[in-house]
């Protein structure tokens, strides 16, 4: 366990930080994306500008007395945080509220013409549809005639990699998919991991987002099944639109259906994930705890007894990872072990780094790291982890 006390949550109150530049840039830059995308009526732009001018300078206001989930953030700690500025309320509130509040102003949730319709969708189809997206599914005819071995370390590291196509994040940093992965990791379990996955019980696989880091991580799965590493998988994505490019049911199924469509072997793949749904080998789960603006050490219990009987838990991308080791500035040499004691089962993090929070480092990685970039390794979405806590 960590001795020396945890580090202060993470807040967007200090200029020139980035969880700052994400309230203060970013968030404002999806409204103006989301609104360019649909025609929304006068009442929409509304409610757009009135969120604009709330997130720079005022202060998050309550959800409609009758929205259905009033009494769900209630439990998840708005009391605490409501009527307070966004960049004085601990970070993981001040994203999520935020896409919350998003949804309300396009009207997702209430009953009427735009109930229902993911103000991001056009984003994450274009990336579905994009000659990376067919370039990457034509590479796994050539994976065929590898050994499984060989096969199983591509589409995990193809799934790892996936975690760079996030659309919220290019939002504010356009420059970052022109920006050259780096080679090697800056941790490394995956030999800790394969050991994990002997063939019985069942991987639950938290998924991030759709598109790009989707379509690998369902290569993943169901290379997986198809050799029998695990009996089963439980597919976990987000209840609504999220952080932009976060996977819902929607989006698993344009993915499924962009596979089955696509020439070669990508299709085998799509048909063999589709019939491993269909008989229940592959099941997906949308619990609203996972858009909550909370740690996963306030997994409820009904999540907690699934992580808990699952042979392994694999958690992707940033954001999860911040929520899994919690989010705060820890000394990246914190171990990863001690964070995510916690954690009710074995778990596994495939994550870039895009935000300040880390752990798990060994003393001379990051001190190479600093030497060769400052700080910027942590945000610019250049490296990469695999970290595994058995
Ligand atoms: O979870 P993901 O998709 O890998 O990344 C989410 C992200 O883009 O959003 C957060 C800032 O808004 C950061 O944690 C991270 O940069």
């Amino acid at each position: 366990m960590h001795h020396s006390p945890a580090p202060p949550v993470l807040l967007g109150d200090e200029p020139g930080s980035f969880p700052h530049g994400v309230l203060a840039e970013r968030h404002p830059a999806i409204i103006e994306q989301v609104r360019g995308a649909f025609p929304y009526g006068p009442e929409v732009h509304r409610a757009l500008d009135a969120l604009r001018e709330s997130c720079l300078h005022g202060v998050l206001e309550p959800l409609p007395d009758d929205a259905h989930d009033q009494r769900r953030w209630r439990e998840w700690g708005a009391d605490a945080v409501l009527g307070r500025s966004w960049f004085d309320v601990p970070w993981l509130w001040s994203e999520s509220y935020f896409y919350r509040r998003l949804l309300h102003a396009v009207g997702y949730f209430a009953p009427g013409p735009w109930q229902g319709v993911d103000p991001f969708r056009p984003f994450k189809l274009a990336e579905l549809d994009s000659a990376e997206t067919r370039e990457e599914l034509a590479a796994l005819d050539a994976l065929a005639h590898r050994p499984a071995a060989d096969r199983a370390e591509a589409l995990l590291h193809g799934s790892l990699w996936g975690n760079r196509a996030d659309l919220g994040f290019r939002l504010s940093d356009a420059a970052a998919e022109d920006r050259a992965a780096a080679p090697g990791l800056v941790a490394d379990d995956s030999a800790r991991l394969w050991p994990l996955l002997t063939g019985r019980g069942t991987l639950c696989l938290v998924a991030d987002n759709a598109g790009r880091e989707l379509v690998p991580d369902l290569l993943l799965v169901a290379h997986l099944l198809a050799e029998g590493r695990v009996e089963r998988v439980v597919l976990h994505v987000k209840p609504y639109p999220y952080y932009v490019s976060d996977a819902t049911t929607a989006d698993l199924v344009d993915a499924l259906r962009a596979l089955t469509a696509a020439p070669g072997e990508a299709a085998a793949y799509g048909h063999a994930l589709w019939s491993a749904m269909t008989d229940g080998t592959l099941a997906v789960r949308a619990h609203p705890f996972w858009a909550s603006p909370l740690p996963f050490e306030d997994l409820p219990a009904d999540l907690r007894a699934q992580c808990a009987a699952a042979t392994l838990t694999v958690v992707k991308g940033d954001l999860n990872y911040r929520r899994l080791v919690g989010d705060r500035r820890w000394p990246p040499t914190t171990p990863f072990a001690d964070v995510t004691a916690h954690f009710p089962g074995p778990v596994a993090a495939l994550r870039t780094l895009k935000s300040d929070v880390i752990t798990g480092l060994a003393p001379d990685t990051e001190r190479d790291l600093v030497a060769a970039e400052g700080q910027r390794w942590r945000t610019g979405g250049t490296h990469a982890l695999i970290q595994v806590r058995d």
